[in-house]
């Protein structure tokens, strides 16, 4: 963990790792979260205390005789200070994430938003993991040549360490559409058409393993599955998904088993199957041939990780995880990351609370934000309405020091205000309603309205709201728990809770490592918007139609589906800077220096 970071979470109630016969560890979604969660004790646990974990965990296996295999599906980069807070962005990064030993790797769709980052993908993570690295549907074009190759190896065969299993791995990224110009993606449909894919699916097997940056209930996955599955009816196949942000499994057939391990390095995905695994001693007759699977989501806890491991404090850590460790402390000061612009009065969720409401990130950025920062001299005096994606925001705001590290968590992208001027008010008005309908305003699902909000909104389509989100016997029931630390912090007699994820997944209650409190998930629309300089009385009659540049594709359509013949050429930018140098200000400004 990283000094001045939260100490980790004592006493709480833990279920323990299920190990088979060849089992997993699992990041996703990472976003640059390698220093850990400093303010949040359950997820403060760094890349360091990863490494020493997964050295543990790779004697344990070989000690036992059973194969422990390290896979990342993508989303490694943008949205913490110790990827975009240096110049150029992953200065540091690149060099601290290499110091795990991945075995399967593959892209995100936020390793490709920006040409400079794909570049450097090419450059650095797919020659560090070279062996590793798989890209299935992913071309990356060279800048110089011009020449189109795929960004690493299609797939990889290899052979485990311990078993001697074949396994066969994919890498793949969903249908990915807003990438820059130097990669191309394929859609998963036609990969799976490719001769080298039906080559390779007729390889000699023992598992399939398909890591994707795709959802586990997205179609991308379905579309492999059955693709695999018609050629090997016997063979386990196990995915690793992400992109969605959220923990979550599901089982595709009886030898299939996918698992999504959440976002921000909250979470280390366990899977693990037992059962006779070599393909030599299956046959037809195996209804199911014994396979049982197993999935935790680990919290990021530095004394959960010793639980898993027996280990305590001064065992636990190995000579490589402290250095990495004191490697991104030396990266977070070097990018000092800690700098306060201001300081927060209170926390602002983004989906914990309601919206609208006072503790609503997004009221905030409405009432107080937008209409202090929307702002272009020459047009001042115009009335206008701002538009914001609520996926533009990524992380709630914690009472107290909101730092340079904090800019970039809460809102990483460039994304620059442009807007439209003189926009009838009586078409303009309508924007944010179609922006917000839960349809497509436009057919092709490139346009799906939701990938305007954040990607857990995109996977939870209801607000999920407890009660009394503070304990509840249901979770304390779980079988296997037992509490961490000697569970000497009791309330009532029972352990006291942390507030966190309480997973319902198709496999059951079960999933999360640690016993939780509930807290609730507020669903919140695609859009929130300000009216700035409005008549005191009475309409106006033009508008100048102000909206992040990432939305503009659907401004643009609303517009059109209003009757508005407007394009591309008609958006002009509105004020310099980005978004989220524009916040920083209005926080530098508005909020004390100091807590
Ligand atoms: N310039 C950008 C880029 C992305 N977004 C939001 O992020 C979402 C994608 O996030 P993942 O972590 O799932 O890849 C996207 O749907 C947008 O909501 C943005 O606002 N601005």
């Amino acid at each position: 963990a990283q000094p001045g970071g939260a100490e980790p979470v004592p006493a709480q109630p833990m279920r323990d790792l299920v190990w088979g016969k060849l089992n997993f560890l699992h990041t996703t979604d990472t976003h640059g979260w390698h220093g850990g969660h400093l303010q949040e004790p359950q997820y403060s646990a760094d890349w360091g205390d990863y490494v020493s974990f997964a050295e543990h965990m790779r004697k344990k296996a070989d000690k036992d005789g059973v194969d422990l295999l390290l896979v990342d599906t993508g989303d490694r980069v943008e949205g913490n200070g110790l990827y975009d807070g240096s110049h150029p962005k992953g200065k540091y990064y690149y060099d601290i994430y290499r110091e795990q030993d991945v075995d399967i790797i593959c892209t995100g769709n936020h390793e490709l938003y920006i040409a400079s980052t794909a570049d450097a993908e090419h450059q650095l993570t797919v020659p560090n993991f070279k062996e590793n690295y798989v890209a299935s549907n992913l071309d990356y074009i060279d800048p110089k040549s011009g020449e189109r190759m795929p960004l690493a190896q299609r797939y990889r065969k290899f052979q485990t360490k311990n078993q001697k299993l074949d396994i066969v791995a994919f890498g793949f990224l969903f249908d990915f559409t807003g990438n820059a110009n130097n990669t191309v993606v394929q859609p998963v449909r036609e990969t799976v058409r490719e001769q080298w894919f039906q080559d390779a699916i007729r390889e000699e097997a023992d598992v399939f393993v398909v890591i994707g940056h795709v959802g586990v209930r997205m179609p991308e996955f379905k579309t492999i599955f059955n693709a695999i599955r018609k050629q090997n009816p016997l063979t386990p196949i196990l995915f690793f998904g992400g992109h969605v942000h959220i923990r979550d499994a599901i089982s595709y057939d009886s030898r299939s088993f996918a698992v999504a391990s959440g976002r921000y390095f909250e979470t280390i995905g366990w899977m693990s199957v037992d059962g006779e695994l070599a393909r030599t001693a299956l046959s037809q007759d195996d209804a199911d041939a014994g396979f049982s699977f197993h999935r935790r989501y680990i919290d990021n806890n530095l004394l959960g990780l010793q639980h898993h491991t027996g280990l305590d404090a001064a065992t636990f850590p190995t000579e490589h995880g402290r250095n990495v460790s004191a490697f991104i402390t030396k990266a977070r000061e070097a990018l000092d990351l800690d700098y306060a612009f201001g300081c927060a009065p209170k926390t602002l969720w983004m989906s914990r609370s309601p919206y609208p409401g006072d503790n609503s990130i997004y009221s905030w950025l409405e009432k107080e934000v937008l209409p202090d920062v929307a702002t272009n001299p020459d047009r001042n005096d115009m009335p206008r309405l701002v538009i914001v994606n609520t996926g533009a925001i990524r992380f709630d705001i914690f009472k107290g020091a909101f730092t340079r590290d904090t800019t970039y968590i809460v809102s990483p992208f460039l994304s620059a205000m442009t807007h439209i001027p003189d926009v009838p008010y009586r078409m303009a008005r309508k924007v944010i309603e179609l922006l917000n309908t839960a349809g497509k305003i436009m057919e092709s699902a490139p346009m799906d309205n939701r990938f305007m909000a954040t990607p857990e909104q995109l996977a939870i389509h209801e607000s999920i709201l407890y009660e009394a989100p503070v304990l509840s016997d249901s979770f304390l029931d779980a079988a296997q728990q037992k509490p961490l630390g000697g569970g000497s912090v009791v309330d009532g007699g029972r352990p006291r809770l942390t507030e966190g994820y309480t997973t319902r997944d198709d496999i059951g209650l079960d999933g999360d490592d640690t016993v939780h409190a509930p807290v609730n998930f507020y669903v919140v629309p695609n859009c929130v918007q300000a009216e700035v300089e409005f008549p005191s009385d009475g309409e106006p009659e033009t508008v100048d139609l102000v909206f992040l540049d990432f939305i503009a594709p659907w401004v643009l359509m609303a517009l059109r589906l209003l009757g508005g013949e407007y394009s591309g050429e008609d958006v002009q930018l509105y004020v310099e800077g980005t978004f989220t140098d524009l916040m920083a200000g209005w926080i530098e400004k508005n909020w004390p220096r100091h807590c």
